[in-house]
């Protein structure tokens, strides 16, 4: 049996993990470029754990600038089998106040400038995308969540914008319309990234603010976002703890882990030896060329 190996990526508040065991900070490279930072290898009652901080330690990098490519290329090159994400988030729903943990089932893309893909120029591959959420890990959360007492609501739809600027109240209002529910600027490209690298993805949306449309909060500000991840640290660290504990510890099945079984287009003879070498980490199982598990 496979051993499974818990990814998990922190966003704005979130830049270590206290409690692991054998804690330790490696550097990896990636022909990607530069990762947002070293990884935290660890490990926790017998689960094998991997975590990096994505704006980086000390919050250096705007989510506009983070090397998303990079950052999954690593964490698959540390072992990584399923990845769950974390990321604080406005709210566009009444009912989902601050201090709210979502599980999004769907993701709207609206950034821009971003690389949204390994692949192309030379070896031109396409995922399905459909379901961009492993409904098993989406499960395991909600589970751990029941069992730590953090009410996590399980569905929902997540814009991500490019930011870094929040938005305008016309766009907020335009997202409302769109039938989103939250807002943030960093699940996307990540977790097309993450299913190109054939791993089962999971956002654990924290709601900071109200966004910009609410007519009895003012627009949101980092002050008002900072404030709720403070007073909310206690649970986040409880939910992180109670997935830590309970998140099995071998390979499950999952529809992502097969993802580029049927993915590329490009001819074999024709495949671009650069990037051929450049996928060995993400696409090495299907390439035959690498040590993509
Ligand atoms: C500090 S508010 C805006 C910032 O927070 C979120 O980051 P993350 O998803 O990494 O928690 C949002 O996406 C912005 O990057
Ligand atoms: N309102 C908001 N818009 C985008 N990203 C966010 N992260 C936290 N709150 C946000």
């Amino acid at each position: 049996m496979t051993e499974a190996v818990l990814g998990i990526i922190g966003g704005s508040g979130v830049y270590d993990i206290p409690g692991l065991e054998n804690p330790r900070w490696l550097p990896i490279e990636s022909p990607w470029g530069q990762p947002s930072d070293a990884i935290l290898f660890a490990e926790y009652e017998g689960l094998k754990l991997r975590f990096m901080p994505r704006h980086g330690r000390g919050h250096r990098l705007a989510p506009n600038e983070i090397n998303y490519r990079a950052n999954v290329d690593v964490l698959k090159r540390a072992g990584v089998t399923d990845l769950i994400s974390i990321s604080a988030v406005g709210s566009l729903r009444d009912e989902l106040a601050p201090g709210t943990f979502v599980l999004p089932d769907q993701y709207i893309d609206r950034t821009f400038a971003r690389a949204t893909s390994f692949f192309g120029s030379g070896i031109v591959g396409h995922v399905a995308f459909g379901e961009p959420v492993s409904a098993r890990l989406t499960g395991v959360i909600s589970a751990a969540a029941d069992s730590a007492g953090v009410t996590c609501h399980a569905g929902g739809t997540l814009v991500v914008i490019e930011g870094p600027q929040f938005s305008t109240r016309a766009e907020s209002e335009m997202y409302r319309k769109l039938d989103c529910d939250i807002i943030g600027m960093t699940a996307l490209p990540e977790a097309k990234l993450a299913r190109e690298a054939e791993l089962p993805y999971a956002t654990v949306a924290m709601v900071t603010d109200y966004d910009a449309w609410h007519p009895a909060h003012e627009a949101v500000d980092v002050q008002a976002v900072v404030t709720t991840l403070a007073a909310n640290r206690a649970k986040a660290q409880a939910l992180v703890g109670a997935i830590a504990r309970t998140f099995p510890r071998t390979l499950e099945d999952d529809p992502a882990r097969s993802a580029l079984a049927h993915a590329f287009m490009t001819a074999p003879e024709v495949r671009s030896p650069g990037l051929l070498s450049r996928l060995d980490a993400v696409a090495g199982r299907v390439l035959g060329n690498g040590n993509g598990k």
